[in-house]
């Protein structure tokens, strides 16, 4: 098992937002955990990297709890995040951004590889961060994200943003990158991207995880999207 989360609880203040979450994921699998919104799966990313510390549960990587860990701890572990909304320096130039996702880079082939994923990104270098498209923007951020070259990449809603033709190049990288060894867990409220991603699905309701199933169980059980998401895929 690559990661796990036993029976996470997360509170912002006295709100009580993730109440016993438990997940694993194995390396080499892309893992979507879908819900309706505000039931907990940006809280759930956030509490994997970091961001905010669980009040009660256990996170294992790759056998080892790193529960109490600091951020720059937990991304050098080998756990990579794209959040909600890209979260680049948009002043900052393109290569500015990267830089930054080398600080901690323990490895790998580095630009090139991004090059390689993204053609595009080579004459984007120089322009600001925030002058660029939303797929650009996109591009940054995963970028950043895997040269650090982390055994698993979170994303959250990456293709929030994003026009059509946007997303069906996303789709092709995160398959690309997983088949290249890298596993994900994708936050996303487009059902059929996470459909055709995914090998397993798991399901969030209120702050905990209510139902996990493979994606072939999945795709001849369409009324398991109406009973947790209310949407058909
Ligand atoms: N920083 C915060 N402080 C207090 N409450 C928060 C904070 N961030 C999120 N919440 C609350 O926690 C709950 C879960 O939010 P979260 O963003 O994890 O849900 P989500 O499933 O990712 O939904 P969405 O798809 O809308 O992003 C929501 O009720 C939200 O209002």
């Amino acid at each position: 098992m690559l990661l796990r989360l036993e029976d996470i609880h997360t509170h912002y203040g006295k709100s009580h937002i993730l109440q016993g979450v438990s997940m694993e994921i194995r390396k080499g699998e892309i893992v979507g955990l879908l819900g309706r919104n505000g039931v907990g799966k940006t809280t759930t990313l956030n509490t994997v990297v970091g961001f905010v510390k669980p009040s009660k549960g256990r996170l294992i990587f790759n056998d080892r709890d790193f529960t109490s860990y600091p951020c720059h701890k937990i991304s050098r572990m080998g756990i990579a995040y794209v959040p909600q909304g890209r979260h680049l320096f948009p002043q900052m130039t393109v290569l500015e951004n990267l830089k930054t996702g080398m600080l901690y880079a323990t490895g790998g082939d580095g630009l090139d590889r991004v090059f390689d994923l993204f053609p595009n990104l080579k004459r984007l270098l120089d322009q600001k961060a925030g002058s660029l498209s939303g797929g650009e923007q996109q591009a940054v951020a995963i970028s950043r994200a895997i040269l650090k070259n982390p055994e698993i990449l979170l994303l959250d809603e990456p293709t929030t943003g994003l026009m059509p033709l946007f997303v069906n190049s996303l789709l092709e990288i995160v398959r690309r990158l997983n088949e290249e060894g890298m596993t994900i867990l994708l936050v996303e409220e487009k059902v059929p991207f996470v459909l055709s991603l995914s090998h397993r699905i798991y399901f969030m309701v209120k702050g905990r995880i209510e139902h996990g199933a493979a994606k072939e169980d999945l795709v001849e059980r369409p009324e398991v999207f109406v009973d947790y998401l209310g949407v058909r895929p």
